[in-house]
């Protein structure tokens, strides 16, 4: 494999956006240039990690890091690239004080359409009523037809200001094709042996009302068909970790959290690993897909969404981080997202259904998912647009 001399990055025009951006809690990233290293086809994830960091040092990029994104579908290439000089611990750019339409939106399309989505998931809870399943996210796709290119940068500040206690990313798959959103879950996060995890699987709205607000986040914990739903999400991740860990601490509820415009039940899990070899991309390829967007049992669900679900999630409901030279990184569920091109955004949104779900319900647990992209967006979906 021949491979790249390190490099000037690119010129960009000043205000545009890198080809990696990522904010978390914790961490901010930034890369001005990526490159795309080839990796020998079918390694496991974690080794193409390995692969691709030391390709990077072979090629001069000592401080490299890897920045991506994986797919839903394990059995799909992931997108991993060579951050040859990451830019760490940079501010978070300032949010525009009010989200302003950032371009005209012709038209908006669910796939499927909120009619055939609850369709959908009325045949998700026969099939959950009769065992073969537990549990099954079932996921749509919103599509944004542009009269114009949007500004990325703005909108990835947007984002990033509107959820400081979520996961900011844009990845430029593509020279006019970005992944962006703002995810509040953490899939995986490593520094040296220390794992931190946060899923989530339960939702409410929240409401302008305190009191109604309070009363949505208070119904949500109470309630025992989300706490069912989480609690299968835990013991799947508790069960996929313990094999791996010295040390594992999970809590025995969940917590509500505060998501931008949603409460969320969420489980902040700690773990110490046994071996210090291990990767933060390990970690992932062994966890991911997590019930949190696929299922209970995991094979089951997977194979109802690839049957049901009209069209390929791509790169929706997979993950997306970085991973750095001593294999630390962190990496967020890719939900709350979108894909970008000039002409059009495709957001997607799913929710966790299980045999006492109902569609209505989960249709607008869906319609208030987009809701993060869409106000960081300024669109509002009504009768101009047609309803969710
Ligand atoms: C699959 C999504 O959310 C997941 C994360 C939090 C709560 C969820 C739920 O309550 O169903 C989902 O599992 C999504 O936002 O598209």
């Amino acid at each position: 494999m021949s491979l790249p001399f390190p490099l000037p990055a690119p010129h960009r025009p000043a205000g545009s956006l890198a080809p990696f951006v990522w904010y978390s809690p914790t961490t901010s990233l930034e890369a001005q240039d990526l490159w795309n290293l080839a990796c020998p086809a079918g390694l496991p994830l974690g080794d193409q990690g390995r692969f691709l960091l030391r390709a990077a040092g072979q090629s001069g990029a000592r401080g490299a890091a890897l920045v991506g994104a994986i797919p839903f579908d394990p059995l799909e290439a992931a997108t991993l690239r060579v951050a040859p000089q990451p830019r760490w611990g940079l501010p978070r750019p300032p949010a525009p004080l009010t989200p302003s339409p950032l371009a005209a939106v012709r038209g908006l399309t669910s796939v499927p359409s909120g009619a055939d989505y609850e369709a959908l998931v009325a045949r998700a809870v026969a099939a959950l009523q009769t065992g073969l399943l537990d549990k099954v996210v079932l996921g749509r796709v919103l599509h944004l037809d542009l009269a114009g290119p949007l500004a990325l940068a703005p909108l990835v500040a947007q984002l990033a200001g509107q959820n400081p206690a979520g996961y900011t990313f844009a990845l430029e798959l593509a020279p006019d094709r970005h992944l962006l959103g703002a995810s509040p879950e953490l899939l995986v996060s490593k520094r040296g042996p220390t794992l931190r995890l946060r899923p989530m699987a339960g939702t409410r709205p929240r409401l302008a009302d305190p009191d109604a607000d309070a009363a949505q986040a208070a119904d949500l914990q109470a309630s025992g068909k989300d706490l069912a739903e989480h609690a299968l999400m835990v013991d799947a991740i508790r069960d996929t970790l313990a094999p791996l860990c010295r040390r594992l601490e999970v809590p025995s509820a969940p917590q509500v959290i505060s998501a931008g415009t949603l409460w969320h039940l969420a489980t902040p899990i700690v773990a110490e690993l046994e071996d210090p070899a291990c990767t933060v991309l390990d970690v992932v390829e062994r966890l991911h897909p997590t019930p949190a967007v696929c299922g209970v049992p995991q094979g089951a669900a997977h194979d109802f969404i690839g049957t049901h679900e009209p069209g390929n999630r791509g790169l929706f409901a997979g993950a997306v981080g970085w991973c750095d030279a001593q294999g630390d990184g962190e990496w967020a569920v890719t939900i709350r997202c979108a894909e970008v091109t000039p002409q059009q955004v495709r957001l997607f949104a799913g929710a966790g259904v299980v045999a006492a779900s109902d569609p209505a319900s989960e249709r607008a647990e869906t319609a208030a998912k987009f809701r993060t992209m869409l106000g960081a967006l300024g669109v509002q979906p009504g009768e101009e647009l047609g309803a969710l």
